[in-house]
């Protein structure tokens, strides 16, 4: 389609956030033509989100300012059953504390992001246990269930991957994509949701609710995917060493969270500024092409501005500077040990384990791997636990150094000549 109308799908593709659309003209009508109201669902299986579902915060956020109604559905209902898309094995069932004490958790994200209240565009908080508690089965089987074709459930990726890799997928898990398309049926009719967005993962339970309300309430709503993000490197984005990179902070410290940012590799700097920041595109355009130490200067700014939406601003300072003083400032007039290195060989790719000799920190190979599967070896006080990982040349701090630790206390320098 030729660029869209509407400011939100103009910003939605701009910015890197689409992947797919059940119909981009009519949805990019609609939303030209008056306010759309759409939704996104958040499963509690964890007590805090993680970066990956920050993507899906975004798009909320987009809508909002944009001039739409945002709706944040909290699984606390199909939590009880859990997602399968693209899921290997089953997950954990959560007891009925679990989940309370996970809403509980994720739900304080969200004020940080959205504006709520009782306006036309503020904001609104659902629970899906709210009206699939209720659900009776025959008459839910009856009144629904004779919608969906079997056949044609099967031929989704979220379920086909696993069959085809003859995994079980159980009766219990099966039915979670009717609860989903259900969920959207039902938003319809309480708040006219026109909308349901999602990660690319989600598109077989989104398409679901499109068909399933078209067949039951003869009404067109829409479907839109965002795409997975990974790093540069491939990795599932919102995972690292340690685990996830969560967005509460009494899982994940403002700090560590601003850290996290900072040593974005060089390649996801761009991309990241688009996704999770609010610069304006220009600006994002001008860092962008910041090449060697000047990178880091953009990787600071990314940092700041993602920790200052999720932590606030104050917060996203303290770390700010907290980093300048420990790493930078701190770390060179530390006196720690430093051993010079040719610049070249950090940029081409310096093995951990070498690093770790090198600078005194392991008497060989061996006990530098066991360091790094240990969990104690840190690269500019981040953990690295792939034995296998490099150090390049976005490592260096301005002042040409990079801070390699073993353990809490034992700390060098390399410095790049
Ligand atoms: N890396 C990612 N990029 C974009 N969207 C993501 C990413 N990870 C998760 N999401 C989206 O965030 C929403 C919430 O997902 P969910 O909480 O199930 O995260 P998950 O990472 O898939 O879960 P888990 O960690 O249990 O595998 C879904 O819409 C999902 O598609
Ligand atoms: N299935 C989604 C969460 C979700 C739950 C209910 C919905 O109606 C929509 C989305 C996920 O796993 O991330």
């Amino acid at each position: 389609m030729s660029t869209p109308k509407s400011d939100f799908l103009n910003a939605l593709i701009e910015r890197g956030f689409f992947h797919q659309c059940t119909d981009l003209e009519a949805l990019d009508r609609d939303l030209t033509e008056g306010m759309v109201t759409a939704y996104i669902g958040f499963d509690c299986t964890a007590d805090s989100l993680h970066v990956g579902s920050l993507l899906q915060i975004m798009m909320l956020r987009w809508l909002q300012k944009t001039g739409h109604k945002p709706i944040v559905l909290m699984g606390g209902g199909t939590s009880k059953v859990g997602d399968p898309s693209f899921k290997d094995e089953a997950r954990k069932l959560l007891s009925e504390e679990d989940i309370a004490r996970n809403k509980a958790g994720i739900q304080t994200i969200f004020d940080k992001y959205l504006s709520f209240g009782d306006g036309p565009t503020d904001a609104v908080m659902v629970d899906n246990a709210d009206w699939l508690d209720k659900l009776e089965y025959i008459k839910f089987l009856r009144d629904y269930g004779a919608h969906f074709s079997v056949n044609r459930m099967l031929s989704f990726d979220s379920v086909k991957l696993r069959l085809d890799r003859e995994q079980s997928l159980s009766f219990l898990e099966f039915n979670y994509m009717i609860l989903q398309a259900y969920d959207f049926l039902e938003l319809r009719r309480r708040y006219g949701c026109l909308l349901q967005m999602g990660g690319s993962d989600q598109w077989g339970n989104i398409v679901n609710g499109v068909e399933l309300t078209r067949r039951v309430d003869q009404q067109t709503i829409y479907g839109l995917t965002s795409p997975l993000i990974t790093t540069a490197s491939g990795a599932k984005m919102g995972k690292t060493a340690q685990g996830a990179i969560w967005l509460n902070a009494d899982r994940l410290s403002v700090y560590d969270f601003w850290q996290y940012w900072r040593n974005t590799e060089d390649g996801d700097v761009g991309r990241f500024l688009k996704l999770f920041t609010e610069l304006p595109l220009d600006e994002i355009a001008r860092l962008e092409t910041l090449g060697g130490a000047e990178i880091n200067e953009a990787k600071k700014i990314l940092a700041t501005e993602i920790t200052k939406l999720c932590h606030g601003a104050e917060a996203a300072e303290t770390a700010a500077q907290t980093a300048q003083q420990t790493f930078e400032a701190g770390a060179a007039s530390e006196g720690l040990p430093t051993v010079e290195i040719a610049r070249g060989e950090i940029e081409a790719g310096l093995a951990m384990v070498d690093a770790l000799v090198q600078a005194g920190l392991a008497a060989s190979k061996g006990e530098a791997r066991r360091l790094i599967r240990g969990g104690g070896a840190r690269v500019n006080d981040a953990a690295v636990s792939d034995e296998a990982a490099t150090i390049g040349g976005d490592a260096l701090s301005d002042d040409g150094v990079i801070k390699l630790s073993a353990g809490k206390k034992r700390h060098a320098l390399l410095r790049a000549v």
